[in-house]
């Protein structure tokens, strides 16, 4: 059985945990239930920190994690990705009152708190700078105002817990994160690890595209064929109708409403755009 360690806190949590529910896995009754035994999807899943799923993966305790990538850097354990999830997106960044640095280089010689050790201090020695990190656990926003650190360095999203408290990013971003399926470092494909990333694959698909219908005129199906080229080729069926075919297939759902404005301007007609609940390409 495939042993999956999944976030039971944190920004990645509920993401991660409906995800799985849209691919499939049982989810967890209440926040208490630590595992779950899915008999019909031959996965346990194990909730756990965020931060310490890497570990656990790294370690070959479990075959395979859900997690960040800055956490997947940070924790140094010998774990790689697999994909990446398309939730939980965040930049890893470098903030200061607002005015008072510019660059990676002003720090040298000062103090920058984080709770990411070993991301920061991987980017410090790759820059060449000689700075101080003091570790914490979080809220490291404040340490600036209470005289712990000149900088931090921590996760941004919106930016609000930065404007918040008067900081503002400088420098390039350190990186950027989203949500990632992980497993350990050169380990053969466990068995079942294959079915649990066509199963997301198909989630992550299912959200990124729509399905697109339409009729046309016949004479124009290779314009309309450009502009909905579909995954292995638009399906094209004869309508009851002299003349004109129906065509299906899949769209990018970003930007799926220039492609209809664009099928309008070529002649389509009756277009029509679902969603897909479940895929596998
Ligand atoms: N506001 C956010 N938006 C998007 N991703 C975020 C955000 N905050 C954290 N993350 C991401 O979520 C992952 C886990 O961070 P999270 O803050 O949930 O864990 P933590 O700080 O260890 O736990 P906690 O905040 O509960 O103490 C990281 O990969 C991080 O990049
Ligand atoms: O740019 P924003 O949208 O404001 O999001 C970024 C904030 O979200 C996370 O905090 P979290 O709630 O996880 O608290 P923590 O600092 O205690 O980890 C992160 O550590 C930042 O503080
Ligand atoms: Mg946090």
């Amino acid at each position: 059985m495939l042993r999956l360690a999944v976030p039971n806190k944190g920004a990645l949590s509920e993401a991660a945990q409906s995800m799985l529910k849209e691919a499939g896995y049982r989810p967890r009754r209440d926040s208490k239930e630590l595992v779950v035994v899915d008999e019909a999807s031959g996965c346990e899943l194990f909730f756990l920190r965020p931060r310490d799923i890497a570990v656990y993966v790294g370690e070959g305790t479990l075959d395979a994690g859900i997690t960040g990538r800055d956490m997947l850097i940070d924790s140094g354990a010998p774990v790689e990705e697999i994909m990446p999830l398309g939730f939980g997106g965040s930049t890893f960044r470098l903030a200061a009152m607002a005015g008072t640095m510019a660059s990676v280089k002003d720090l040298d010689g000062r103090r920058i708190a984080t709770s990411y050790t070993g991301l920061l201090d991987k980017y410090l020695s790759d820059q060449g700078v000689d700075a101080r990190v003091i570790k914490l656990d979080g809220a490291v926003e404040t340490a600036i105002r209470l005289g712990v650190a000149d900088a931090v360095a921590d996760v941004v999203e919106t930016g609000t817990t930065l404007r918040n408290v008067g900081l503002e990013v400088f420098g390039e971003p350190i990186m950027r994160s989203e949500g990632v399926l992980i497993k350990q470092q050169s380990t053969p494909e466990t068995q079942g690890l294959d079915q649990l990333v066509r199963r997301l694959q198909g989630v992550v698909h299912a959200r990124d595209f729509v399905m697109m219908d339409y009729d046309i005129r016949a004479e124009r199906i290779e314009e309309a064929i450009a502009l909905t080229p579909g995954m292995e080729g638009p399906t094209v069926s004869p309508l009851h109708r002299e003349g004109w075919v129906a065509v299906r297939a899949m769209v990018r759902r970003k930007g799926h409403q220039q492609v209809m404005d664009q099928l309008w301007d070529i002649g389509a007609r009756a277009i029509l755009v679902t969603d897909i609940y479940a895929c596998r390409l």
